[in-house]
């Protein structure tokens, strides 16, 4: 078995179904106004997996992770309907408060984009600071936390003061990815968090998804096919609003089962 396997690969096919989800997708249909941006959608996400979701553009990705935290209806004119379940809390539960499950649920986006006036360590702490904690030593030990879960503190330790906007496009990405982490996701969404960064910064966010799988579950949109077969336990692939096929990455990239899946994955449309 080589080291490369990831857990989904190694545990039996027949297991798959026993593991209760930690984010489970029901029915689930997005609008921007009149034009149906998501038709359908039924998934269910396996904790501490990372799950890849990729198809052509304007096919609904980022609309799909935009309605898992409620940030979907935050554009003007946008409305979505169906069932999130995370663990058993139902996100669009009249009941359910936004802001808690956008805490729960963490997002990280295209482009880096850091509070630009504030430093590297108010970036961090400025939602701990939001929700009220104040305690400076608390505030210290989240943030060197945050940031080495982001695998950035051994380049910013001595620089928490400096800009977040001083740093390179890849620490910045890390330094968003920490500022995510520091309100403790148990879910963290990525919206294609390598597309505006160089090889060698991507493939650092890469490694860094691999270790933070362990403490939360990843979904990540991304254009690049051969980073969901890299960092992925799992693949979606959309088409037109639709979710077309979902399995295991090994499976949806060796062994499509349908026929347009086939077609995207190997180049033939895009
Ligand atoms: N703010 C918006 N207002 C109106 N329509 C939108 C808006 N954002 C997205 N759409 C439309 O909704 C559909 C899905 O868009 P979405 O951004 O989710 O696709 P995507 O697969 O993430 O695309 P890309 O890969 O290009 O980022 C597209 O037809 C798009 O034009």
């Amino acid at each position: 078995m080589s080291e490369e396997e990831t857990l989904a690969e190694r545990e039996p096919l027949q297991t798959e179904n026993l593991i209760t989800p930690k984010v489970s997708i029901k029915n689930l249909n997005a609008w921007f106004g009149t034009k149906q941006a998501l038709k359908n959608i039924n998934m269910d996400i396996r904790e501490n997996t990372a799950t890849a979701i990729i198809g052509p553009s304007g096919c609904g990705k980022t609309t799909l992770i935009r309605c898992l935290n409620r940030m979907h209806e935050m554009t003007p004119g946008a409305a979505a309907k169906g069932h999130v379940i995370l663990d058993d809390t139902d996100v669009y539960d009249k009941s359910v408060d936004p802001v808690v499950i956008k805490r729960r649920i963490g997002m990280v986006f295209q482009r880096p984009n850091p509070f630009p006036t504030m430093s590297i360590y108010d970036n961090v702490a400025a939602g701990l600071r939001l929700n009220g904690i104040r305690d400076r030593r608390l505030l210290d030990n989240i943030v060197q936390e945050s940031l080495e879960h982001a695998a950035l503190w051994e380049e910013v330790k001595n620089d928490l003061s400096k800009p977040g906007s001083s740093l390179s496009g890849g620490q910045q990405q890390r330094l968003c990815i920490a500022r995510a982490l520091a309100m403790q996701p148990e879910v963290l969404l990525m919206d294609e968090p390598t597309s505006a960064l160089d090889p060698i910064a991507s493939s650092k966010i890469e490694e860094l998804i691999h270790g933070l799988k362990k403490d939360l579950t990843i979904v990540m949109v991304t254009h690049n096919m051969q980073q969901a077969a890299r960092v992925a336990d799992f693949t979606a692939f959309m088409y037109l609003g639709e979710l077309i096929e979902y399995g295991r990455t090994k499976q949806i990239f060796e062994n499509p089962q349908k026929e347009l899946t086939e077609r995207y994955i190997s180049g033939k449309f895009g």
